[in-house]
Parts: structure tokens; sequence; C-alpha cells
């Protein structure tokens, strides 16, 4: 079986960790207070074993180490479930205080080697490992700091396996803390060298979808959180169910990373309508498709027409006629030619699984491999700089060690990506 281990590191990290484990041990008929199975489909136990791990006691728990620099995030989860192993709870003396410095050099640094035991019994618990998911944010001091720092250890101890990270990018409109900007620009440079696949996760984005999708006047993070669990367990839904792909994190690095370092993909899910839309809709594919090329479902604001689809794949869940499927995706592709780059032919892929996600007869998830990312870069870089350009804030950072010269190096990382972006873009389109 070809194993996967989570990590969930800090607040954000462990928050969709958590609203993760809660959507699929459901599919997987697995009660999530508890870990014991009872579902009703051998299906549900065929690949299980990706993401969890069977008990002696006929129970699973979750394949994942949650990690925080303060304890009160571990506190909640080991009490609100036994889907997560007492061992594998990894938690600080002191906060990381929003600050990356304190993440990666010291209230972080304190835990690493915790972090990395537990995850080597993980691994070393699995028969063939294909990789690492890492969930966290990089606005926040544990999911920036701590974060990049775990990344660097794993890629370095193993070296074969890929890393996987479902990333939350602060919005500059929902802003949390002031030095949030620092925060994901130095988290850049290990995203850029050391994720393989990296699900971009724009809370500028998840907040528009609440308010202008789904009507809801004070949307908070549980709204966000459960909507980035849909997203992740369609995305996931290859590699957790049999079907016609045989479906490995490899898989889909292979065929949507066209180069190294451009392996930022933007998630897409279909529908994100209210209920009483949901009633007068007519739940047809055409629908699901039609949705999920729109921006206005896209879990990152940018605009897909500003830019080149490098490569796309769609992962429709539900009962369906595959050949209708088929002929829709491939008569986006026809009718938006020019939004799609001509030097990979078959830069857009199908999948089918006709196990609906709970409360839907049907659903698509969209992964997008596109340059109109550049957007999403452009406005970190604007929003360091702003900062940087007064070294406002500087000393909370310089404070811990660090040097103004690891900002603009970073910086230097972030216009590096886009210009890849829209150099890739350029390609072969004389
Ligand atoms: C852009 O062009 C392509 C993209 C992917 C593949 C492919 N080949 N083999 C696989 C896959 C694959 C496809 C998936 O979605 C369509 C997928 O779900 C995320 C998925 O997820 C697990 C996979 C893994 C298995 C082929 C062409």
């Amino acid at each position: 079986m070809r194993e996967i281990v989570t990590l969930q590191i800090g607040g954000a990290g462990n928050a969709i960790g958590d609203a993760f484990w809660h959507v699929i041990s459901h599919e997987h008929g697995v009660d999530y207070a508890s870990g014991h199975f009872g579902g009703n489909s051998p299906l549900q136990l065929e690949r299980i074993n990706v993401f969890f791990n069977a008990t002696a006691s006929k129970r699973f728990y979750a394949r994942t180490i949650i990690i925080d620099t303060e304890a009160s995030t571990i506190q909640r989860l080991n009490a609100s479930s036994q889907l997560y192993r007492p061992e594998n709870f990894v938690a600080g003396s002191e906060s990381a205080g929003n600050n990356f410095a304190r993440g990666y050099h010291t209230d972080g640094a304190e835990i690493l080697d915790q972090v990395l035991d537990n995850t080597r019994r993980e691994v070393e618990s699995v028969d063939s490992l294909q990789g690492f998911q890492l969930l966290h944010s990089i606005g926040g001091g544990t999911g920036s700091g701590l974060t990049s720092l775990i990344m660097e250890a794993l890629v370095e101890q193993y070296p074969d396996n890929l890393l996987c990270n479902y990333v939350t990018i602060p919005s500059p409109n929902m802003s949390q803390v002031v030095v949030e900007p620092y925060n994901a620009l130095l988290s850049i440079p290990a995203l850029v060298n050391n994720s393989h696949l990296t699900f971009c996760l724009d809370n500028e984005a998840l907040f528009q979808i609440c308010n202008r999708n789904l009507k809801i006047k004070m949307s908070g993070y549980e709204h966000i959180n459960h909507i980035v669990a849909l997203t992740m367990s369609g995305i996931t839904t290859c590699l957790r169910f049999p079907g016609q792909l045989n479906a490995g994190l490899r898989k889909i690095y292979v065929n949507m990373v066209p180069f190294p370092r451009l392996h930022f993909l933007i998630p897409g899910f279909a529908p994100l309508v209210t209920c009483k839309q949901q009633q007068f809709s007519k739940g047809t594919v055409s629908e699901l498709v039609q949705q999920i090329f729109s921006s206005n479902n896209l879990l990152c604001a940018i605009d897909l027409r500003k830019g080149k689809l490098l490569t796309a794949a769609g992962i429709f869940r539900g009962r369906m006629s595959p050949r209708e499927v088929d002929q829709l995706m491939t008569g986006v592709r026809n009718k938006n030619i020019n939004n799609f780059v001509d030097w990979i032919p078959n830069n857009i892929k199908t999948a089918i699984c006709d196990i609906p996600p709970r409360g839907l007869k049907m659903s698509a998830t969209f992964i997008g491999n596109t340059t109109a990312i550049q957007s999403l870069f452009q406005r970190l870089l604007d929003g360091s700089t702003i900062m940087l350009r007064r070294k406002a804030h500087l000393h909370w950072y310089t404070g811990e060690g660090m040097e103004e010269q690891e900002f603009i190096d970073a910086q230097q990382e972030l216009q590096a990506i886009i210009d890849d972006y829209r150099g890739s873009g350029d390609v072969g389109d004389d």
C-alpha cells in the first residue's frame, strides 16, 4: 500500500487537518470520535491505509503528527477524537508569536527533533511510503517558520519521497497579524525549493466564496476550513478509492508539474452554492464543468483568463456519464484554447469516482497549474515590499537572529518564480 504521512502544523494547519479528518473519516466509514469502522462498503477499506493506520482492536487512527509551538490547539484535538494518536502530539512550551524567526530559529527549533522522531516512527510502521502531506499556513510563525525547518529536514532524511503542501495564504483584507506578509515572504524559499506539490489556499478567495457564493454574512474560519476539507477530499479521491487511475502523489507530480519549480497548484471545487440554490440546481455535469472553470470557484483570488493553464485536472464524483464528462472537459479546452499552453498537447485530465461526497449527489474538484498565479505571488511581494522599504517591524526578526539580507533573498526568490511563470506562458507562443 502507498501510505502518506500527514504533518499538521500550527493553529491553521491543525484546523485544516481536523476538518480534513472529519470529512474523510466519514467517507471511509470511520467514526471521527472513536475511530471505529462502521462502514457499509469494502471500497471504504480497500485503500484506507493511505491515510489511516489500523489498530489491533480494529480501530483506525489518522497517520498524522499534530504539531504546534503552543499547547492549546493540541489539547483541544486530543480531547475531541481518538483518531489522533496521543504519541503523535508535539507541543512547544511557547508560541512562535506570529514570527517566522521564532518558528524557524528558536521556539520551533526546540521541538524539531520530537517532530522528526514521531515522523520516523510512523514512516517505519508503513509498508511503502509514498510521501508526506504538510498542512499549514504561511501567515503565522509556526506555519511559516517551523514548517520551513521541517521541510528542510524531511527532504534531507527522505530524499526519495514527495512533499505535498496544502498552504493557506494570508489576505491583506482578512489580516490577523500585521507581519503576515513577512512570514509569507520568508516561507517562499522552502516552498519553491523543498515542496514538490504546493496546493495554494488563499484566504482572500475563501472568504469571498463564503460571502459571494454561500451568502454567509459573518464567515469564520470554520466555514473556510470546511471548504478546504471538501476540496482536499476531492484532490485525494483517486488516492483513497480504487479507480481507473493507479493513483499516487508521484503520478500527480509527473503529470501536473512540467518544470520542478512550477509546482504551485490552484484548487477549485463545485458546487459552492447555498442550499436554496442547490435545490433549484439542475444538478448536471455541465453545471459542474462550468463552475470549476469559473474563477468564482477557485480557492485562490486569481483570474484564470489572465493566464495560461500549463496543466489541469478535474476529479468528478458521483454517478455520471464518463463520455459526457470527457466531451464537456474537451469542449472547455477547445473553446478556450488561448488559455491553455500549446506546448503540452494533452494537458487536461479527468478522473471519475462514483462515490459522491457527503450530502451531494455529485461534485467536481479542479486542480490548475496556471501562469495566472503570478498575481498571487505579486500580491505577496508588494505586501512585504511596502513594509521592508521602511524596515517596519524588522526588529522583531533581527532580534531573533535573522538578517535583513534574508528578506531581500526571499524577495529575489519570489520575483524569480513570478518570472518563471511569466516565461512559461510565453514559451512556444511565437
Ligand atoms: C494534466 O494531465 C494529467 C494529470 C494527471 C494524470 C494522472 N496520471 N496518473 C494519475 C493521474 C491523476 C489524475 C488526477 O486527476 C485527474 C488525480 O486526482 C488529483 C490523481 O490523483 C491522485 C492522479 C494520480 C494518478 C494524467 C494526466
